[in-house]
């Protein structure tokens, strides 16, 4: 693979790049794959590449294991990674997206497949497809963008919910909510257990995001009791990777991009507050577990690997080599002051723990980063 020869100016990257062994994945589930053969779906390729003539290999299944699966969000961010793993496995992917913070660009390289297909969809509308299973990805999850219209995202969290789960009713799918560390608030308790109830302002700029995604947990376990459908339900920490949006405003591509650019990197408050970061791999291997296992209770999905801000932001600095200074810029309102989470129940239930420190993932989104701006994708 062409950026596997590349030579990218920090030692450390040199060592990331140069491990063309590194696997994601779990045999036993059947999500292994080499991390170069992920690596190719999303760093940038150069000159121009025929799509539809281009697709990666995907395992051939029998027609009774070819799951139908739906990914509604499924051009997002964690969305495009999930539908990469799926597509690989060799499952049947429908992706719903109204492209309001996903992109084309994040699933074009599965354009024309026979095993895929993708519908310009708002969940806030009902959708009638026949499949096997749901991942319900569809909610903008960057404070900046959840904050910019907080009655959509109100909206998109609880219709979109009702209607996924609806369809999952009707067709007896098995369905699974992407909830979020942010129905804990700002968390009294520390580590976070699934069993603590949270702190959370209910009328805070953050609460159409918290509070929607409160509900949606609320509805997926109602429809469970009420109409047996089958749920799963993840609650995602921050998670960071490759096709981050890059206007996204989120704390890692914002300072990995301020980084290389060598402008300021920007602290909000004083940096006290703390945030444990996930590599997006790991995030789909938990996910997949999560729907294939028995685990119906809410599982937090998350790295334990906790750093105040104003670190992180000088590992950004230190690992990209660049001039920036650090600036404290004014707080956020409600900004949680820490959190991590406690991954007992997935290790239980799922098998499941992180495998990429935050070092090697960061390593990784700053290459995929670099590589973006040097094929001009973004300034
Ligand atoms: O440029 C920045 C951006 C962010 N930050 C700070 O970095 C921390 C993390 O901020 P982010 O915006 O990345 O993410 P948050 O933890 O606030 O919210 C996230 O929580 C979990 C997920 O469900 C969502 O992806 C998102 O809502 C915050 O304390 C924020 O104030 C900065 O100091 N500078």
């Amino acid at each position: 693979m062409a950026n596997e020869k590349r030579v990218p100016s920090s030692s450390f990257l040199i060592a990331a790049y140069t491990t063309p062994s590194l696997n994601v994945g779990n045999e036993a589930q059947g999500t292994n794959f080499p991390l170069s053969l992920l690596r190719s779906l999303y760093l940038p390729s150069s000159g121009h590449v025929d799509v539809a003539a281009a697709h990666a290999a995907v395992r051939k299944l029998p027609d009774v294991k070819r799951k139908r699966i739906l990914v509604a969000g499924g051009a997002g961010f964690v969305g495009s990674h999930l539908v990469d793993r799926l597509m690989l496995m060799g499952y049947e992917v429908i992706v719903a997206d109204n492209l309001f913070t996903g992109s084309k660009r994040n699933i074009e390289h599965w354009i024309g497949h026979p095993h895929f297909e993708f519908i310009r969809h708002d969940v806030v509308d009902p959708l009638m497809v026949e499949v096997d299973q749901i991942y319900n990805l569809a909610c903008p999850a960057s404070p900046p963008h959840y904050q910019l219209n907080p009655v959509k995202t109100v909206k998109t969290s609880v219709m979109g919910t009702i209607n996924m789960l609806g369809l999952a009713k009707r067709v007896k799918a098995r369905f699974l909510l992407t909830s979020t560390s942010e129905i804990y608030g700002d968390p009294l308790e520390h580590p976070q257990k699934e069993s603590y109830w949270g702190n959370v302002n209910p009328i805070g700029p953050r609460a159409c995001y918290d509070e929607g995604k409160r509900v949606a947990e609320t509805l997926t376990y109602a429809y469970r009791q009420q109409n047996g459908v089958e749920v799963r339900v993840a609650r995602i920490f921050n998670t960071f990777g490759p096709r981050m949006n890059a206007a996204d405003g989120r704390v890692v591509s914002n300072f990995v991009l301020q980084a290389l650019s060598g402008k300021d990197i920007t602290v909000y408050g004083d940096g006290t507050q703390t945030r444990s970061f996930q590599y997006v791999h790991d995030l789909v291997d938990g996910l997949v577990a999560l729907m294939e296992g028995e685990c119906s209770e809410p599982v937090n999905l998350g790295n334990p690997e906790e750093y105040t801000i104003q670190t992180f932001a000088e590992i950004a600095r230190n690992l990209i080599g660049r001039e920036s200074r650090i600036v404290n810029l004014p707080a956020t309102q409600d900004d949680p002051k820490q959190r991590r989470p406690d991954i007992s129940r997935a290790k239980e239930e799922l098998r499941w723990e992180p495998r990429f420190s935050v070092k090697q993932g960061i390593e990784e989104t700053v290459e995929y980063f670099r590589m973006l701006k040097e094929a001009g994708y973004i300034k």
